[in-house]
C-alpha cells in the first residue's frame, strides 16, 4: 500500500479525518497522499499540517492518484462525477463514502468498466477508532477489495458487507456517533445537577461509554448479561434503566437508526 499514490476529492470533515488516519497509521507516506477541494483555506492548512499535495482542480489529483477517496456531499457527487469521468481511467481504484449513493450510480456516470468499492466509515476515523462497512462493486478487483479493508482498518474497524445493507451502515455507525454525543452530553448533565463539576462529569462519562462498548466488544456476552452484572437487586443501577426504559430508550434508538437508515436510501434515489 505504501507505494500507492492515495487522492481525496473532497476535504471537508471526513476527508481531512481520513488522510489524518492514514498518514498516522504509515499505511502511506504524506507525499504520496494528494486533496484537492474547492476551498481554499481547507487545503492550505492540510497542507502546513500534513506534508500532503493540494489543488483546487480536482482533476490534478485524480490524474496524480491511484486510489481516489471520494469524499464530497451525495447532492454534489453527480456534477463531481461528470468533471471526472474521462479522468478516471481503469487503471485507477475509486472509493466512495457518500451516504446513500450506490455503486450503480458510480458505475453507470463513470467510464466502462471504472473500479469502484462503497464505504460507509464514520467521525471517529479523526481517532482512528471508525467503524466502517465496505462493498465492493462489479468491477473492483480483489485486490481493490483488500486496499480498501487496508485503508479503513487503518483507521479502526472494517467489515465487508452486501451493498443491500449499506444504508443500515450508514444509520448505524456512520451516524451513530450524533447518537451518542448527546447521551454522554446528558449523563454528564446528570452528575451536574448532582453538583459535579463539568470537566470530571464529562470525563467519567465518556470512559463510562468507552468501557461499556470495551466490554462488548472483548468479551463477547451479550449485552443484556452485561447489564445484570451491574444492576443489583434493588440497587442503584435499577432505577435508573427503569428511568430509562420509562423514557423508551429502546425504541428510541431503533428509530433513529431506522430514521436514520431511511434518509441515507432516500439520498440515494436520483
Ligand atoms: N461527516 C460524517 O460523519 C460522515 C460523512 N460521510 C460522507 O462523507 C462525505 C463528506 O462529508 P463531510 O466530510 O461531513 O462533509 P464536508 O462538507 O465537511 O466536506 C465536503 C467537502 O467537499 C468540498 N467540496 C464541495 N464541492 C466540491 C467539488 N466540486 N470538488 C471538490 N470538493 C468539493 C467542500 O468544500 C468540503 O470541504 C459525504 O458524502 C457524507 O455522506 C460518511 C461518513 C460519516
Ligand atoms: O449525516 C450524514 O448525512 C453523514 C452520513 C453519515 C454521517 N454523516
Amino acid at each position: 500500500m505504501t507505494d500507492k499514490k492515495i487522492g481525496f476529492i473532497g476535504a471537508g470533515k471526513m476527508g481531512s479525518a481520513l488522510m489524518q488516519g492514514i498518514i498516522k497509521a504509515g499505511i502511506v507516506k504524506p507525499e504520496n497522499v494528494g486533496a484537492s477541494d474547492v476551498y481554499e483555506p481547507f487545503l492550505k492548512e492540510l497542507q502546513a499540517k500534513l506534508g500532503i499535495r493540494v489543488s483546487t482542480d480536482n482533476a490534478v489529483i485524480v490524474r496524480d492518484s491511484d486510489i481516489l477517496i471520494l469524499a464530497v456531499k451525495p447532492q454534489t457527487l453527480g456534477s463531481v462525477l461528470a468533471n471526472m469521468k474521462n479522468d478516471i481511467t481503469s487503471e485507477k481504484l475509486l472509493i466512495s463514502i457518500a451516504a446513500g449513493v450506490p455503486l450503480s450510480t458510480y458505475e453507470d456516470a463513470l467510464l466502462k468498466g471504472t473500479r469502484v468499492v462503497r464505504v460507509m466509515p464514520n467521525i471517529a476515523a479523526t481517532v482512528s477508532e471508525a467503524a466502517s462497512g465496505i462493498s465492493p462493486g462489479k468491477n473492483a478487483t480483489p485486490e481493490d477489495l483488500k486496499a480498501a479493508l487496508e485503508i479503513f482498518s487503518a483507521v479502526g474497524t472494517a467489515v465487508q458487507l452486501p451493498e443491500s445493507l449499506m444504508d443500515a451502515v450508514t444509520g448505524l455507525s456512520g451516524s451513530g456517533p450524533a447518537f451518542i454525543f448527546p447521551v454522554i452530553e446528558a449523563m454528564a448533565d446528570g452528575a451536574v445537577l448532582e453538583g459535579m463539576d463539568r470537566k470530571s462529569a464529562l470525563t467519567l462519562a465518556a470512559q463510562t461509554v468507552l468501557g461499556a462498548a470495551k466490554m462488548v466488544l472483548e468479551t463477547g456476552m451479550h449485552p443484556g448479561e452485561l447489564k445484570d452484572m451491574v444492576t443489583s437487586p434493588a440497587g442503584t443501577t435499577i432505577q435508573g434503566v427503569h428511568a430509562l426504559e420509562e423514557a423508551g430508550i429502546r425504541a428510541a434508538f431503533m428509530n433513529a437508526v431506522i430514521r436514520a437508515s431511511e434518509r441515507s436510501k432516500e439520498l440515494g434515489k436520483k
